[in-house]
């Protein structure tokens, strides 16, 4: 920990006689989650992943622009084929250079090779431009293609799973390969370029001389091998940090969201973030430094080795020449070949290294895509018949993933439209967790819950959640206009009269109206234009949200509990007038709201611990009644 990121927090500390804070606790990605791809993977394993990402790219370019591709192949072969051009008219110019007769006229017999040079080259240059240019019209639709695969994957995952430990890390892990889709076309087509031209340059050097070439292997395959090494570290440094960059990623979005400013610094926690922040940071620093070294070892012994045997290849030549095995023209070609080849190698090795690097994050974004899969929804593909009539819940356990007791425990209950079901009970008693399994956005582990008699296990999630609005605890305030906070990217023929209705029932009208767009209001403070409601107007927009879909099953998850009394009886009201068309389920700590309810179950460890009309579990004396005194006993 250095010493700068301390003192603010410390000196607070000291003020106000706290003891420092410690650091944030150190997350890994691995372990029990996942399994480091190079942990055992040998040098030859992983060169012979290059093929494979190479085809990868491949598909994926020719699946997005084909004509781009073949441009980009047409663009490939120019650039071998200019190459090898370039080298015989090279040899041609050297022999009329280095031939008998007065210089003018050895120029001028030269004149034709060198030309053939010149546009040669101009054709090389001209097929690399138009490479780059191919490459402009496939790579930003292919990141958008990995992006989109990515954040699909994601929003498909069962959203109980969501809650298993790793699960976030390996979508961090999966979010490098997106970003590393950028590079992938430039990486590939720079590789195979260099391909082209090493195995064309190479075919000419092995012409003038066969030892050549060997001797020109030997000294770039050790900046090949360092390269590969180096990205390996590299990898390796980004693996073990992947747990520390989450969270890191999580508190710099909570730092920093105006959303909570007002508690972060009428709290003074800023000295804590900031500490926490650096802390993080310096952790994830230290690890990127403690590699440093190594790094350099691998630069430095590569670079030693490549260069005695390039020295050794320039001595060969030498040595070629003044002992007469070829002659000076040739060796003034073999000179321009070995620079071809050398330059071709080294791009080779160099692009070869970053498409193995860049296979590394592909391989965690795959790992993560199949994850995602196996959790996507496996259930039944029937839609559920005709509007809901019942959902009866038999026996259903479930236990969060990690957790020893299951939140709910055994519960049974049936309820049907036109009713009014509330859910009370103390914090963490299962009153969320039973209206997750009733919505089926949760599975039970053990027990059934049924919709209109059929297992939600075997009907399309989907064709659940047509039928259902829900309005959760922690609800999105969605930087989108009013309308679209309405209808959430679900309008209906009906037009705005339908918004209309949802926000008035929920008594927005007045203010929906005197925002400066009405119903086209940006809501979002922080983008430019945007206006902002009050917490309890938030709520009552989530309310409508819910209320605008016209649910058969209707769940409100503490749907006042930022609402003045107006709005909460306003919205009470609304949801006894609507109850005779639906299932609603009110879960609430407002004892007294549940008043509009039919029928109350007080949840204690997942369980039910007794149920009963709002006036028989007043006077019954049991849990209800304990807490309806404790609401009121001030
Ligand atoms: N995503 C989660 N991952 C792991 N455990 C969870 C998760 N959500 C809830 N739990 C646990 O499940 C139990 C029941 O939680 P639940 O949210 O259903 O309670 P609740 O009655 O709605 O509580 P509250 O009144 O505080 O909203 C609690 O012990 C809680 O710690």
């Amino acid at each position: 920990m250095s010493a700068t990121s301390r003192p603010e927090a410390t000196s607070r500390a000291v003020g106000t006689g706290r003891v420092p804070p410690p650091p944030p606790a150190e997350l890994r990605y691995g372990g029990k989650f996942s399994k480091n791809p190079l942990e055992e993977a040998a040098f030859a394993a992983m060169v012979r992943r290059l093929p494979a990402v190479l085809s990868r790219t491949a598909r994926m370019a020719w699946a997005i622009d084909r004509r781009a591709v073949l441009l980009l192949a047409g663009c490939q072969l120019a650039v071998g084929v200019g190459a090898a051009v370039q080298l015989t008219a090279t040899a041609h110019a050297m022999r009329s250079v280095f031939g008998a007769g007065p210089v003018p006229d050895r120029l001028h017999q030269a004149l034709p090779a060198l030309l053939v040079i010149a546009v040669a080259a101009m054709t090389g240059r001209a097929a690399t431009a138009l490479s780059s240019y191919a490459d402009g019209r496939i790579t930003p639709l292919l990141t958008t293609e990995a992006d989109s695969t990515l954040v699909e994957a994601v929003c498909r995952i069962e959203a109980a799973a969501r809650a298993e430990d790793g699960c976030a890390d390996r979508q961090e892990a999966a979010e490098m390969g997106v970003v590393r889709s950028h590079f992938m076309i430039q990486d590939a087509t720079r590789l195979t370029a260099a391909v082209i031209r090493m195995v064309t340059a190479s075919g000419v050097l092995t012409v003038l001389h066969p030892l050549l070439l060997p001797l020109l292997l030997l000294a770039v395959v050790p900046a090949g091998v360092g390269a590969v090494l180096h990205a390996r570290v590299t990898y390796e440094t980004h693996y073990a940090n992947v747990g520390d960059r989450n969270v890191r990623q999580n508190l710099r979005g909570w730092a920093t969201s105006a959303k909570f400013t007002d508690e972060i610094r009428a709290n003074t926690m800023t000295g804590y973030l900031n500490f926490w922040y650096r802390s993080i940071s310096e952790r994830i620093d230290a690890r990127t430094l403690a590699v440093a070294p190594r790094m350099l070892r691998i630069v430095l012994c590569s670079s030693a080795i490549g260069g005695v045997f390039l020295v050794a290849t320039w001595a060969a030549l030498a040595w070629l020449v003044s002992t007469g095995r070829i002659e000076p023209a040739i060796a003034g070609t073999a000179v321009v070949a070995v620079q071809t080849t050398l330059a071709a190698l080294s791009q080779l090795v160099t692009n070869g290294a970053a498409m193995f690097h860049t296979s590394l994050y592909l391989a965690d974004m795959d790992s993560f895509l199949d994850y995602a899969a196996e959790r996507a929804p496996k259930r039944g593909e029937s839609a559920v018949a005709g509007p809901l009539a019942e959902i009866r819940v038999e026996e259903a356990v479930y236990r969060y993933p990690g957790k020893e007791r299951p939140a709910v425990d055994g519960v049974s209950l049936t309820v049907r439209r036109g009713e009014i079901l509330a859910l009370v009970g103390e914090n963490g008693s299962g009153k969320s967790t039973l209206s997750r399994l009733l919505a089926g956005i949760f599975l039970a582990d053990k027990g059934k819950v049924r919709w209109n008699g059929r297992d939600v296990t075997g009907l399309d999630p989907d064709s659940l959640w047509n039928l259902s609005g829900l309005v959760p605890q922690s609800f999105a305030q969605w930087p989108l206009s009013v309308r679209d906070n309405v209808t959430l990217g679900q309008p209906r023929e009906e037009g705005d009269g339908l918004v209309w209705e949802a926000v008035d029932a929920v008594g927005l009208t007045g203010a929906v109206e005197e925002l400066p767009a009405g119903l086209d209001t940006l809501l979002a403070r922080e983008l430019w234009g945007g206006s902002e409601l009050s917490g309890g107007q938030w709520q009552r927009l989530a309310c409508a949200r819910a209320l605008y879909r016209k649910a058969g099953l209707l769940i409100l998850d503490e749907p006042t509990s930022e609402m003045d009394a107006r709005g909460e009886h306003t919205i009470l009201r609304k949801i006894r007038a609507l109850a005779g068309d639906c299932v609603t389920v009110v879960v609430t700590h407002q004892l007294v709201n549940t008043k509009i309810a039919d029928r109350i179950l007080v949840m204690e460890h997942g369980r039910i611990a007794e149920q009963g009309t709002y006036d028989q579990l007043a006077a019954g004396g049991g849990l209800f009644a304990e807490l309806l005194a404790l609401s009121t006993n001030r």
